[in-house]
């Protein structure tokens, strides 16, 4: 049996304005903080050990993943940051109110841009502030590479790679696997390892600093997944 715990990061300073948040870089709240340490506690409480962390280029989960290490002892296991394990990008809605948003566009456009498999959100304009072509942490990256907005479809494609390169050698070579990521880019994990349809991932949501165990057999087919609840 192989061991996999996927985590979304906790409440963000974005996620308690309500705001579309995708590559920008915000932080967690207080409430996130104890997310993250209550996520590592309770793995702990339950037994549960790791060989390797994964996690994305963002504050949110990086910290949330070492706020998970520290509550189990584990500071010094080897992480892996990505930016395949970032969040999906939101293009132009980043930063926008999604309350707002949904009054502006109708709650219907609103929810297809969050949940849909392959509707892109609106494109950033290259030349938008927001764009991330100058950021240092992608600076190894193709230009072509670096999204001005995605669906959960380009996130899929975005994961996949880090995954047959990287996450399943590892699972395959015995090694127990946590990644702390973020709510689409846990979902384009999900949608792949569980072989969801595009239409029934519109109905997942993935909840902050609740540990998802997945256990999975010697083809890193799903044995079966649950949350790990306090
Ligand atoms: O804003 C975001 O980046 C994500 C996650 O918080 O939001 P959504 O729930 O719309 O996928």
């Amino acid at each position: 049996m192989k061991q996999l715990v996927l985590i979304r990061h906790g409440e963000s300073q974005w996620n308690l304005e309500n705001r579309f948040t995708g590559w920008v870089d915000v932080d967690l709240t207080p409430t996130g903080i104890q997310q993250a340490i209550q996520a590592g506690e309770s793995l702990k409480a339950a037994g549960y050990d790791f060989d390797i962390a994964y996690t994305s280029v963002l504050k949110r989960a990086i910290r949330t993943l070492w706020h998970a290490q520290e509550a189990m002892d584990r500071l010094w296991l080897p992480v892996v940051h990505s930016w395949r394990l970032n969040e999906r990008h939101y293009g132009a809605l980043a930063g926008l109110n999604k309350t707002e948003t949904a009054a502006k566009y109708g709650d219907e456009q609103v929810h297809i841009w969050r949940r849909s498999y392959d509707v892109r959100p609106p494109l950033l304009d290259p030349n938008d502030p927001r764009a991330s072509f100058n950021d240092p942490r992608y600076s190894k990256l193709k230009k072509e590479e670096i999204p001005l907005g995605e669906c959960l479809k380009d996130n899929v494609a975005r994961v996949l790679p880090l995954w047959e390169e990287s996450i399943a050698p590892a699972l395959r070579s015995g090694k127990r696997v946590l990644i702390a990521a973020h709510g689409n880019s846990i979902r384009s994990l999900v949608k792949y390892l569980d072989d969801v349809s595009d239409s029934d991932i519109m109905e997942i949501n993935i909840p902050n600093g609740i540990p998802l165990v997945y256990e999975l057999d010697d083809n890193l087919k799903p044995i079966k997944h649950f949350y790990l609840e306090k």
